[in-house]
């Protein structure tokens, strides 16, 4: 997990750094790490053409870092040049790139040079940028190495101007901040790598912490045993469905035919009775769960997990389910048990608010989170919720006591105790519909395979668990829609057609 940073706070913690180290020692440390990642991005290029690096220089820190590193490039026999984005300029980074034999001139003189760049170095802006100003306009298929934050976007709030300067990567030092990772940042940093600069953060507090590939790898291992292969169905997770109604049929089939994707044991459906059988035909994996039986389900699961009965160790409710009638006895008795439950789509209109025994996620989108908070007591506005989506999702989880994945471009997912992750850099492709549901299955798997959760029995799955699951399944979720986006085009089916495969990726 990666903390992730305000711009205030990263601006404290340099500003102790540098009277420890020395600003220029530091800008220094930084352009090394600049011109070794220009280095890494020129060796992928195939051109014959020798190497040539361009770097657009603003008239801060950060344009000092860029000159700094183009010096580096220089002594390295690459050839260079600095354009001038503003008249004045780090004078020290200046002199010394010049001292190593390059040359600067003023952007309107040499702007045609950059059509002819193997590489341009963004050093505009960095953590210093107001919005408001004209940015140049780059040819199209430059490849961008933004330094630090690229220019045009906000760092700390990660809305970007329209002629915000598109990175293909983006090296940034000493820590994320959290502009690169929310609103529009996703869009425009391209891939981010943290160069360590060897900042002391023991004086501040993390906002949040980004669960990135090498987390989601570490959390799902926590508990895993060799044992586990040797389990029999009902201990590889059973999972509870239900979902779907006359109106949406498909949610309820995909949610479904995801967690059996996932390599759940067993999967038992409540759905209406009018799509049984298509659910039986879609996915004959399945088996279905009346209300008898769930009523079974739960009182034995209360004896004991190995008694009779549906042997049920977690719930995924709300696909497709029909919001406007009220939930049967049996849902209702669903929400009274205390295993733990995903709750979607017209879930979240029926889930009810208050303290539960039943370990929880809510996993609504933006606008599905409006509604949580109303039927809460609470009113706010789209804008609201964009300006400050950790708040609002820490209002859902404290007014329903529950983990609440607020779904989006970045997912965020907040406990009730104010403990928060995050999910970004997934795929832009995942916003069609049905892929929130494939995401519900994943998820309601996960909670009922015990070598995930951690917890046998009755014991209940602690809430620091249900989160870290969940950002867990939101990873494997966006890396499932990059993996799909690859070869062509996102729907919901092609999702779970590569889920499979993965899924094994991630040791499943
Ligand atoms: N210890 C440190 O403080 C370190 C700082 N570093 C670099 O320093 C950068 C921050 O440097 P600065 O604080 O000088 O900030 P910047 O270099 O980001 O830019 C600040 C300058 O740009 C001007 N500016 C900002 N937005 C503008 C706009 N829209 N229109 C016109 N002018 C605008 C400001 O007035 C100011 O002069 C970081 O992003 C990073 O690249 C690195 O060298 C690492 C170490
Ligand atoms: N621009 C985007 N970039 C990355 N992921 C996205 C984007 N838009 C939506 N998503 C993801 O796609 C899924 C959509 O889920 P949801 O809104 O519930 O849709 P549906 O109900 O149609 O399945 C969520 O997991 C969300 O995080």
């Amino acid at each position: 997990m990666i903390p992730v940073y305000s711009v205030a706070q990263i601006r404290a913690v340099e500003a102790q750094e540098n009277s420890k180290r020395g600003e220029t020692s530091l800008m220094k440390q930084a352009a090394s790490h600049l011109a070794s990642t220009a280095l890494g991005m020129l060796a992928e290029n195939t051109s014959a053409e020798p190497a040539f690096v361009v770097a657009l220089i603003g008239p801060g820190n950060n344009g000092g870092d860029g000159l700094y590193a183009l010096a580096e490039l220089q002594l390295q026999k690459i050839s260079t040049l600095a354009l001038q984005f503003h008249e004045q300029v780090h004078a020290e980074a200046a002199a010394a790139y010049q001292a190593a034999g390059g040359t600067m001139l003023d952007l309107s003189d040499g702007e045609c040079e950059l059509a002819k760049a193997s590489l341009i170095i963004d050093a505009i802006y960095g953590l210093g940028y107001r919005p408001g100003s004209a940015l140049p306009v780059l040819p199209a298929n430059a490849r961008v190495l933004a330094c630090d934050v690229p220019s045009g976007l906000n760092p700390d709030t990660g809305v970007a101007e329209d002629g915000v300067l598109l990175a293909e990567r983006t090296l940034t030092f000493g820590a994320l901040k959290s502009g690169l990772l929310a609103i529009d940042g996703p869009l425009v940093t391209g891939d981010i790598t943290v160069a360590d600069l060897e900042f002391d953060f023991s004086s501040v507090e993390a906002g949040t912490q980004l669960v990135e590939e090498t987390a989601t790898r570490e959390l799902l291992n926590q508990h895993r045993s060799w044992r586990d292969a040797g389990r029999h169905k009902y201990q590889r997770g059973v999972l509870g469905l239900i979902a779907g109604s006359d109106l949406y049929p498909g949610a309820a089939q995909l949610t479904a035919k995801a967690a059996v994707a996932c390599g759940a044991g067993l999967l038992r459906t409540h759905v209406p009775e009018s799509i049984q059988s298509m659910m039986a035909l879609s996915v004959p994996e399945s088996v279905p769960l009346d209300d008898d039986q769930i009523k079974e389900a739960l009182s034995s699961s209360r004896r004991q997990i190995h008694g009779k009965g549906a042997k049920i160790k977690a719930w995924a409710i709300g696909p497709g389910l029909d919001g406007r009638t009220p939930p049967t006895g049996a849902i209702a008795d669903v929400f009274a048990s205390p295993q733990p439950a995903v709750i979607d789509a017209s879930g979240l209109e029926v889930v009810p608010a208050g303290p539960s025994e039943q370990p929880r996620v809510l996993t609504p989108h933006a606008k599905e989170l409006r509604m949580l908070l109303s039927r809460a007591g609470v009113k706010i506005t789209p804008d609201e919720i964009a300006q400050d989506p950790i708040r609002w999702t820490r209002w859902a989880a404290l007014a329903y006591n529950a983990v609440v994945l607020l779904k989006g471009p970045t997912s965020y997912i907040v406990a009730p105790n104010g403990d928060s992750l995050m999910v970004s850099h997934s795929a832009p492709e995942l916003a069609t519909a049905g892929s929130g549901d494939v995401l519900t299955g994943i998820l309601g798997y996960m909670l009922s395979d015990s070598s995930l959760t951690g917890t046998e029995g009755l014991r209940t799955v602690p809430n620091r668990r249900m989160m870290e699951l969940t950002a867990c399944a939101a990873y494997i979720h966006g890396h499932l829609g990059r993996v799909t986006a690859a070869d062509g085009t996102v729907n919901a089916s092609r999702l779970i057609e590569n889920l499979p495969k993965v899924m094994k990726q991630f040791g499943f």
